[in-house]
């Protein structure tokens, strides 16, 4: 599927990973982040990895309040962290009402709030989003982006998969993956 894929992100860069439907980019993203082992080649990685997936890896039972709770502790966050990160999450995405909402009853956009949510909870280095506004409205999809601008602006790196054309002034670079292998704008 990738042959000659290369990549290297810098803290205070947001890099854009772009190409056509079935091009690899889930699956190059997959590879950086260790959901997928690749057949050859090495990831050299420096700092926490945050990644937020295309499918939401969810539990549908639980609410957004105990998806905040369980990721909190597995990333090993202090209280006093999480309390920070979570009311600062809810609050930049606008999704704060439905804490105590199960995620079988969440729209698709409040779903994918909580899926970037959780990639974005701990303040990882490294940011590897995949697609993390689909369903997001214009407020949100703008919020989103302040989001990430802070994040960069305080040395953090971030990678995300982008269909747009109007995302395109918001990269630092950007990364095309065709043909099997990334060629740089
Ligand atoms: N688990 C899998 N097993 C086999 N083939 C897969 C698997 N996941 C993806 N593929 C195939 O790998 C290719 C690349 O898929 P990938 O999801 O990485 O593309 P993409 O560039 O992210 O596409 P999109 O823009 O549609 O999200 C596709 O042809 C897809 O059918």
């Amino acid at each position: 599927m990738l042959a000659g894929a290369d990549i290297e992100l810098y803290p205070g860069e947001v890099v854009g990973l772009v190409g056509e439907n079935g091009s690899g980019k889930s699956t190059f993203m997959k590879v950086l982040v260790g959901a997928l082992d690749a057949d050859a080649g090495t990831v050299t990685t420096r700092g926490r990895i945050g990644y937020c997936p295309q499918e939401p890896l969810v539990y549908s039972r639980l609410t957004c309040d105990e998806h905040i709770e369980l990721f909190s502790r597995a990333y090993g966050m202090s209280d006093a962290d999480v309390r920070r990160s979570r009311d600062e999450l809810y609050e930049g995405l606008t999704f704060a009402r439905y804490a105590a909402v199960r995620v079988d009853r969440l729209s698709g956009g409040t779903l994918s709030k909580l899926n970037l949510a959780l990639a974005l909870l701990p303040d990882p280095d490294v940011l590897l989003l995949d697609e993390p506004y689909a369903g997001f409205d214009w407020d949100t999809y703008l919020r989103f982006w302040d989001l990430v601008e802070a994040r960069r602006a305080r040395g953090k790196t971030v990678l995300v998969v982008s269909h747009f054309v109007v995302d395109e002034h918001r990269f630092t670079r950007i990364v095309d993956v065709r043909d099997g292998r990334t060629w740089s704008r």
